[in-house]
Parts: structure tokens; C-alpha cells; sequence
């Protein structure tokens, strides 16, 4: 309720006008049979034509000030409703963006989406419901029951009786579906996480003719999805039933008692229309806001599923703000000085004691089994995780001391898995520079061997699917090279950016690019030795040690590793003919 009340708080106008439109919308709906009830009254007793007249203009201003407060109300609502979950959508968006990949995996992707998307519509529309529909109901029953004392003692017992039937209804209605609909969110969570995976790994299901198997997953998530779905509106059926059983009985009630009231002349006979009408509109709200009601349950639970993102403190922040120090003379770009690196959720260190220097000018590799931990050190790099024990310095400054959005600005990375985002080849590659012009996109396109851009009849406005699926690997990888390259940076990091790359390829590349970066550190993590070999340091990782460090001569000397490595992939190409 807090992170409701945050988020109502800016539009506080927007509130205050709904509220008074709502009232202006009841006190209308009230007032009209309450002036046809004045209209049969003075027709069956006096026959005054002035008093008809009178009553006839309060009965249409009634039904104006009633129905424009309906449609302002509406309007107010809707706008308010779509700004609040405007406002929630974006603040869940914004602190995933701040998740380290723990973070990230505590909630998983599946659930990030439903709780972005599907929960917020869910909280959105319920507050719409919740506004228009319970709000009002309070008031219309308090006014209705007035009413109805004030034209006869009896009936005003009657319409409390009603009031208190169906609350009585609506309660036990919310009660019995409250927790089913908050399980059917789990269930959209659920559904969700099966169909990512059975479309992202749709090619890996036909290969291995699993189209069965994941067809009776997906089925089993649908099918619970369903009974739930089907419970539920089995409660509204009955609830339905028996608030429309409600409504006939007591017209049925009104009239017949009514009759009594007016022989005795404890009323007059247009009082029935009125009461009757008065007893409906209790009902008809009562009815409505059940429905409503039925939904604040799932709202809650999707309100306190978006504070948990919201609340939760990201394991990597910016501490301090300080920059890293832009001296172009200072040799050492980062350092790393006995490092190791424990992920939140393992039971172990990924790395341990890694000290090693990134210099200026000179290219540093990072070879080693897989698993190794060699893309964990790009990733600290970048403070997608922390040092847990050591220090990793930046242009001289501890990492966890700069604030993350000015150390990812001077560092230009190509990942391991080359993601290209939709849109076009020029829009891809500004990601690295937004103010990078044409010619500096096709020199980078040219060093990082993407001549092929040249060829395409659009050139730089290809466009781009989502992944960049439309190119093969080696196209993609030379893409986010190129990404990479348009970004004026202190340290390029390139995580097995060259494997999809065959061996001319990769060469001239890495010619390209000792020409190009220069200025800078480069940092490269290969598995093919060919690859690193003119490298100026080498560091050898084995299961999160560092076990050789050296140039690639030195290694083949002293580092028994390094030199298994090498035999390997010489024998490798051996095998298959040589390079
Ligand atoms: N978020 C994480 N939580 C827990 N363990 C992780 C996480 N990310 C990586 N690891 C583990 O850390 C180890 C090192 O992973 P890393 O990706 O750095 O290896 P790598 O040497 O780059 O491997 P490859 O050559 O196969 O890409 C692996 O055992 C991996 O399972």
C-alpha cells in the first residue's frame, strides 16, 4: 500500500478531480428517482403542473451533472491509472537495469517480463476498477439507505438488510477467489518461462524431435492455468446468480410491502419507484465492486511482487562517484592485485589471487580451459561483479569507487555471445558512439574485417533482426567488433570475439587492430592459441589461477599448461590438414 501511496502521491490534483467527479456522478444517479418518485407523487395527488415542471428540470440537471460526472470520472481515472502504471513499468525497468547477473537470476528472466509487464497492467487496470467501482459504493448505499429512512422507517430497514445480504455475498466471493487469482499469476509466471524457452530453443526441439515432450510441458502449464481460470469464474457464475436472485426477490420485497406502507399512508405510491431504484443501485454497485474486489487480491500480490524488484538493493552500486583519472601518459589502465572473485550464489571462489596489469599500447591474453573464469575478469572489468577479496583498480582508482556508467564509458567491449539489437547496421553501431558520423562507422566496419556491410544493397541502413539473426556468426561477431571500435575508449575487451572467425580472417583483424588500438590496452580472451600468440603478455588460467604469465615463448618454455594447450591445437590442425 506504501509503494500505491508513492505513486498516487505526484498526481494529487489528478485524484482530488476524480473524487469530486465521482461524487458529482452519485449524488446525480441518487437524485433522479429521487425527483420521478416527487414527479408520480404530485401527478397521482395534486396534479400541479408548476411542480411537475420543477421537478421534470431538477431530474434533467440531475441526470447532466450525473452522467458528466460519469464521463470526467471515467476520463480522470483512465489518465490517472495509465501515469501510475506508466510510472511503475518504468521504476521496475530502471532497477533491473541496475541488477548484477545474480540479481537478475533471483527473479529470472521469465518472471522480470510478467512482473514489468503483465503485473503492472494487472495493478493499472485493478486501480481503474478499484476507483470506479468500489470507491463510489460506500456512499451510494449510506446516501441510498438515508434515503430511504427519510421516506419511511420500514423500507429505510429493508434497504440496510440488502446492503448488509450483499456485502455478505460480495465477502464470501473474495474470499474463496482471492487465493486462487493470486496462483494464476504464479501460473502467467510459469507460462511465461516455458514459452521463452520453447521458442528461443525452438531449432534444438525439432533437431531432437522433442516437439511432443514440449508440447505436453507447455500443455500441463496451460492446463493449470485453466482449472484455476475455470474455478474462478465458476464463483462468479454462482455469485452472479445469486446477487441477480437478490435483486428480482427484492423488487418483489419493495413492491408488496410498499403496497402495505402506502394503504396504512406511511408513504406515497411514487416512493416505491424510487426505493426500488434505490435498492438496485445498492445492488448493481455491490455487484460491481465484487467483481472489482476480486481483483485486488492479484493487485496486491503483483504490487508486493514489483516492490520486491524495487526494494531490492543491487549487489553491485556506485558508492562513490569518483572518475577514473583521464591521463593518456599513465601506462597502467587497470591492475588487477590478488583478486578473487566468489559469485553470491556458489559455495566456492571462481577466481582466486589474480595480479596482473592491463598497459597501455599493449595487448594482454587471457587463455584457459572453459570454465576457467575468463570472462568472469571482462565482466569485473566492467563491475558487472566485485572483487571480493583484492583490489581491481581502474586508471588508478579502486572499480567499487567509480561510479559504473563512467567506467563502462572508457572501456569498449565485444562479448562472447555477439547480440545485435533490431533496428539497422548504423544504429547497432552507434551503441558505441552516438555521435560517431558515417565515415567513422565504415572505418570501423573496415578494421574489424566487415567489408561484407559494403556489398548490402542498403549499406549501413541494413536492417538488423532482433539478435541479429539475419547474419551468420562470423558476420555478427565482426558487427559487435565493429560496435566496439566506434567507441573512443582506455581498454577494448574482446571475450572469444574471434572464434567464430576462420583463420585468414582472424589474422588481418588482429593486424587491423594493433594498428588501430594503439593508443589503448587491449585485453583479448581466446581459446585458440594462433589467435593471442603475438600477444605482448599472456596469462594462462587453470580452474581461477593464474599458472603462466609470459609471452607466448616464454610460455611454451616454462608453463606446462600453456604448452598442453598449444600441442592440442597444433595436433588438432594436424589432424585436420593444417592450417
Ligand atoms: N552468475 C554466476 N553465478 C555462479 N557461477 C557463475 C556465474 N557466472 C559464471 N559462473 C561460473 O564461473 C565459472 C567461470 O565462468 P566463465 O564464464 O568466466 O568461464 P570461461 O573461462 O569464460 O568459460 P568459457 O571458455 O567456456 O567461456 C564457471 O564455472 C561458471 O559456471
Amino acid at each position: 500500500m506504501r509503494l500505491l501511496l508513492s505513486l498516487l502521491s505526484p498526481y494529487k490534483a489528478l485524484v482530488a478531480g476524480t473524487l469530486l467527479m465521482l461524487l458529482c456522478d452519485t449524488a446525480g444517479m441518487l437524485y433522479v428517482p429521487t425527483q420521478l418518485s416527487a414527479i408520480i407523487n404530485v401527478a397521482v395527488t395534486t396534479h400541479d403542473v408548476n411542480a411537475l415542471m420543477r421537478h421534470g428540470v431538477a431530474m434533467l440537471i440531475a441526470a447532466l451533472v450525473g452522467s458528466g460526472g460519469y464521463i470526467s470520472s471515467t476520463y480522470l481515472a483512465s489518465q490517472l491509472c495509465a501515469k501510475v502504471g506508466r510510472d511503475l513499468r518504468m521504476g521496475v525497468y530502471e532497477s533491473s537495469l541496475a541488477f548484477s547477473g545474480s540479481d537478475f537470476n533471483r527473479f529470472g528472466t521469465g518472471s522480470m517480463i510478467t512482473r514489468t509487464l503483465s503485473d503492472v497492467n494487472v495493478i493499472q487496470q485493478t486501480l481503474l476498477m478499484t476507483i470506479l467501482m468500489i470507491v463510489p459504493v460506500p456512499l451510494m448505499c449510506a446516501i441510498s439507505i438515508i434515503l430511504g429512512f427519510s421516506t419511511d422507517a420500514v423500507m429505510g430497514r429493508v434497504l440496510l438488510v440488502v446492503t448488509f445480504a450483499s456485502l455478505a455475498i460480495s465477502v464470501a466471493a473474495v474470499l474463496h477467489s482471492a487465493p486462487i487469482f493470486t496462483r494464476l499469476q504464479g501460473f502467467i509466471d510459469a507460462m511465461n518461462v516455458r514459452l521463452r524457452e520453447a521458442m528461443t530453443g525452438v531449432r534444438v526441439i525439432r533437431a531432437f524431435g522433442k516437439e511432443a515432450h514440449e508440447r505436453g510441458r507447455l500443455d500441463e502449464t496451460f492446463t493449470d492455468y485453466a482449472t484455476n481460470a475455470i474455478s474462478v469464474n465458476l464463483i462468479f457464475a454462482v455469485t452472479d446468480s445469486m446477487t441477480f436472485f437478490l435483486m428480482n426477490a427484492v423488487e418483489a420485497l419493495i413492491m408488496w410491502l410498499g403496497a402495505d406502507r402506502v394503504g396504512v399512508h406511511a408513504m406515497q405510491i411514487g416512493s416505491i419507484s424510487a426505493l426500488v431504484e434505490y435498492a438496485m443501485l445498492i445492488m448493481s454497485f455491490m455487484m460491481m465492486a465484487q467483481f472489482a474486489l476480486l481483483s485486488v487480491p492479484r493487485a496486491l500480490a503483483c504490487l508486493a511482487r514489483a516492490s520486491e524488484v524495487l526494494g531490492l538493493s543491487p549487489e553491485i552500486r556506485d558508492l562513490a562517484s569518483c572518475s577514473p583519472a583521464d591521463d593518456p601518459a599513465v601506462d597502467e589502465v587497470a591492475r588487477f592485485d590478488q583478486v578473487s572473485l566468489r559469485f553470491s550464489d556458489a559455495d566456492e571462489d571462481t577466481l582466486h589471487d589474480l595480479s596482473f596489469s592491463l598497459r597501455r599500447g599493449q595487448v594482454t591474453a587471457i587463455i584457459g580451459n572453459t570454465g576457467s573464469g575468463k570472462s568472469t575478469i571482462a565482466k569485473m572489468l566492467l563491475r558487472f561483479n566485485d572483487v571480493t577479496a583484492g583490489s581491481l583498480r581502474f586508471g588508478g582508482i579502486d572499480v567499487r569507487n567509480l561510479a559504473q556508467a563512467d567506467l563502462r564509458a572508457r572501456i569498449a567491449y565485444v562479448p562472447q555471445k555477439a547480440w545485435l539489437f533490431s533496428g539497422t547496421i548504423a544504429q547497432n553501431l552507434r551503441h558505441g558512439n552516438d555521435e560517431a558520423s558515417d565515415e567513422r562507422l565504415w572505418h570501423a566496419l573496415e578494421v574489424a574485417q566487415a567489408s561484407f556491410v559494403r556489398e548490402l544493397p542498403e549499406g549501413l541502413g541494413t536492417r538488423v533482426a532482433q539478435g541479429g539473426t539475419n547474419f551468420s556468426g562470423g558476420q555478427r561477431q565482426r558487427l559487435a567488433i565493429a560496435r566496439a571500435l566506434v567507441r573512443e575508449a582506455d581498454l577494448y575487451v574482446f571475450d572469444d570475439s574471434f572464434s567464430a572467425l576462420d583463420y585468414k580472417t582472424d589474422a588481418a583483424l588482429r593486424h587491423a587492430l594493433s594498428a588501430e588500438l594503439s593508443g589503448a590496452a587491449t585485453l583479448i580472451i581466446a581459446q585458440r592459441v594462433s589467435t593471442i600468440h603475438d600477444a605482448n603478455q599472456i596469462v594462462v588460467l587453470k580452474d581461477g589461477s593464474v599458472v603462466g604469465r609470459g609471452t607466448h615463448e616464454e610460455l611454451m618454455d616454462g608453463c606446462p599448461t600453456y604448452r598442453a594447450i598449444a600441442d592440442s591445437q597444433t595436433r588438432g590442425e594436424g589432424d585436420h590438414g593444417g592450417r
